[in-house]
Parts: structure tokens; sequence; C-alpha cells
């Protein structure tokens, strides 16, 4: 029997409507379990966006029922951290002081100044862009703001991690690299991941299990396991037989649920 203490992140029976009586999510049942990265994909205006922020608190009201080991998401022991489709950096502020920012608003007993610059600079660095300490959110490109955010997302050491569409604005070169990034750098602190992408290829890259978002509100998500791709070296993927099997079997859901 499962223990509600460990058992993940549990979203039951989730409906959300915005004002103006929009229904941005029906039906909404997923089990997860806790260190898990999990994709989501979906058609436009499935509602993936509306989901992560849910999760995030960032909802002013839904009905049902989010719940992390068993407690609500927004039990104040579970760090949530957050990569938004607009980076959701402050643009008055560096970037080394918009993660620390973070860092001090999601740990107030706080580290020594010290050692939080060097923490700032070790996940800068793990994603390649320790040059841009000392820049402006506004003088960056998109793809350097999302490093950002995804650099302030990893450094406060989130109990659960929410990015929708991080590498949208990447090349597909340092998409790749990126992508390798995110994972090592996750494999470090695996935080239980929900990680949105319209990449097909990128869901099964990087997800345990793949959530696919019906068009029909109706429906529920469809959740396709991958582990044999997950288990592989991140190198090997892309040229498995695994690996094709699996956008085999994802196209051929979406086909059904799109
Ligand atoms: N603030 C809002 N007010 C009213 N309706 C909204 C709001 N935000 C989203 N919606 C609606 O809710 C539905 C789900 O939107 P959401 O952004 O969650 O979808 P999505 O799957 O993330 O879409 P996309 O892939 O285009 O980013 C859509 O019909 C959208 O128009």
């Amino acid at each position: 029997m499962s223990n509600s203490r460990n058992s993940g992140l549990s979203i039951k029976d989730l409906k959300v409507e915005y004002k103006g009586g929009q229904l941005a999510l029906g039906h909404v049942e997923l089990t997860l379990p806790e260190h898990g990265i999990y994709t989501i994909i979906g058609p436009s205006g499935s509602g993936k966006s509306t989901l992560l922020r849910a999760i995030a608190g960032l909802l002013p009201s839904y009905t049902g029922e989010l719940l992390f080991n068993g407690k609500s998401v927004h039990a104040k022991e579970t760090l949530i951290g957050l990569v938004p489709q607009n980076y959701g950096l402050l643009p008055w502020k560096t970037v080394q002081a918009n993660i620390g920012i973070a860092m001090k608003i999601s740990h107030p007993e706080g580290l020594h100044k010290q050692e939080q610059e060097v923490q700032i600079k070790h996940w800068l660095t793990s994603m390649g862009i320790a040059e841009l300490a000392g820049r402006y959110p506004l003088s960056l490109s998109g793809g350097q703001q999302q490093r950002v955010a995804i650099a302030r997302a990893f450094a406060i050491l989130p109990t659960i991690l929410l990015l929708d569409e991080p590498f949208s604005a990447l090349d597909a070169i340092t998409r790749e690299t990126l992508q390798e990034l995110f994972l090592d750098n996750w494999l470090a602190n695996p935080a239980t991941t929900l990680f949105v992408t319209h990449d097909v290829e990128e869901a099964i890259l990087l997800g345990q299990k793949v959530i696919i978002m019906p068009s029909n509100k109706e429906e529920m998500p469809e959740i396709v396991d991958n582990h044999s791709v997950f288990q592989m070296k991140h190198e090997h993927k892309r040229d498995s037989d695994e690996f094709f099997e699996q956008t085999k079997a994802i196209r051929k859901v979406m086909q059904e649920k799109w």
C-alpha cells in the first residue's frame, strides 16, 4: 500500500476555470512519485501552463486537491521552483542579484554572503553563463534569460521544479547541450519535476514519464512510461531503438487525443 508521506505529487480532480468562464483544465488526475522528471506535451490551450500555475500557487482559485507527500503542495516545507514562459526575472536587478534574492526568499535563515556567492557562481557555471553575473536581464538574449531563470530555479534547491518550455528560445545545438546540463543538474538535486515542452523528442529525451494532455477537457491526461529511454546514457538516447519506438507510441496517442 502506498504511504501518503512519500507518495509524491498527487493531483486529484483538478479543475480550473478562469474568470469569465474559460475552462482551462476539466479533470486532471495524476499521481507522480517524487524525484522524477515528468514531461508534459499537449496542444495549445490544453492547460499545460495552467497546471504549472496551479501547483505554483499562482491561481486565485481552482477545485480539486494538490498534494505533495500527503500535504498541500502549498505547505511551507514544500519549496517550489518555477521557470515561467516569460522567465520572471526582475529587470532592475543583476543576474547575480536575481538569483540571490530567490535564495534569500526561499531560505530566509540564509547562507553567509560569501557562501551564497559561491553557490550562485556554481549554478551560473553549470548553465554555461558564469560571465553574465553582473548583467541586467534586459541586456540579455531570450536564450540567456532562460538559462538564468533555470539557474535560479536550481539554486533554491526546490522540492518541486516546474518548467514551462524552458528551452523554447534556444537554437537546436544549444538546446541539446542544455538538455544534457539540465539532466546533470537535476541528478545532483532530483526535485520532482514537471517540464512542459512542445517538442516530442525533448519530452522523450528528458522524461521518466511523458504526460500527454488531451484537447478534450472531459478526458484525462494519458501517461506513457518512458523508463526504457530515461535510464540510458543521454548521448545514446537519440539513436536508440527505444527512442524510435517511444516516438511512434507517443505520436499515436497524440493522433488520438489532439
Ligand atoms: N489568464 C487567463 N484568463 C482567461 N483565460 C485564460 C488565462 N490563461 C489561460 N487561459 C485560457 O485557458 C486555456 C488553457 O491555457 P494554457 O495557457 O494553460 O494552455 P497551454 O496548454 O499552456 O497553451 P500553450 O501551449 O499555447 O502555451 C486556454 O483556453 C487559454 O485561453
